[in-house]
């Protein structure tokens, strides 16, 4: 894994860099976009960088989760969140973002439906994540099996709280059911770039970095990836045990090492 302690502005610039050597490499590439405030500072760079040039023209993009049971259009669902926070700010075309679909009738459908679409793109080339404070990556709560893919999950009571802020603070609005890719399905990505800032993330950070691979800390599968690239702030930061060690090795990569 390769850690990078930094603070958030220049995480956002590090995980941009990726994409746009991504984009140059494969301007058709298929992006992987997250939910929640985590990834927000580098949708806010790819923008300034799509505002200087940089096209998403030919991107395919898929979400990681979708609420179940929310109404088309409803501005918390995922689907109405990314086209809000990224599509729209892009030159990407609307109808190139996939995302579960949680208003289902036949929810098992739906969710072997997206995996087949991420299969008939060719998989994800980098997936963005964030983490919930609990360790759960997408909607994999704890107790996730490790070699999951997209199904229905029952949100914790600790994730129901943490979303309510979405949800005029009310814990009792947020969905109690989720579409959600499985851990199997991220760790089919070629790259997963995963953002986390502040203190509360600290433990779950250390956990998923330096913990025991175990469904009670789901993103401590991460660490059976190739290719993963952790972008925290010193506060997500402040638990890891060799935090000296990561800075040292990032400050010094060989010249023009990226992520
Ligand atoms: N499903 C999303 C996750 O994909 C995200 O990583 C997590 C953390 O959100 P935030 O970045 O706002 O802390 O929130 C939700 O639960």
């Amino acid at each position: 894994m390769q850690v990078v302690i930094a603070p958030a502005e220049e995480l956002a610039r590090t995980a941009a860099d990726a994409v746009e050597e991504l984009l140059a490499r494969r301007p058709d590439a298929v992006l992987g976009l997250a939910t929640g405030s985590s990834p927000l500072g580098l949708y806010d760079e790819l923008v300034r960088r799509h505002e200087r040039g940089l096209s998403f023209a030919r991107v395919r993009a898929f979400s990681l989760d979708e609420y179940v049971g929310l109404p088309a259009g409803h501005p918390q669902s995922y689907r109405s969140v990314l086209t809000r926070e990224v599509v729209a700010r892009l030159d990407l075309p609307a109808d190139a973002l996939h995302v579960p679909d949680g208003t289902a009738d036949d929810l098992p459908a739906a969710a072997a439906a997206y995996e087949a679409a991420i299969a008939d793109a060719g998989g994800v080339d980098l997936q963005v994540l964030g983490i919930g404070t609990d360790g759960h990556l997408a909607f994999n709560e704890p107790g996730s099996s490790l070699a999951s893919r997209t199904r229905v999950k029952t949100l914790t009571a600790q994730t129901r709280h943490d979303n309510a802020r979405f949800f005029d603070d009310d814990p009792d609005a947020v969905p109690r059911h989720v579409l959600t890719q499985g851990i199997g399905t991220i760790l089919a990505a070629r790259h997963l770039v995963l953002l986390a800032t502040g203190r509360a993330k600290a433990e779950a950070v250390h956990q998923m970095v330096e913990g025991a691979v175990s469904a009670l800390w789901p993103a401590t599968a991460l660490q059976l990836h190739p290719h993963v690239s952790v972008l925290v702030d010193e506060a997500a930061a402040a638990r890891l045990q060799l935090a000296g060690y990561y800075r040292e090795a990032w400050a010094g990569r060989p010249d023009g090492w990226g992520l």
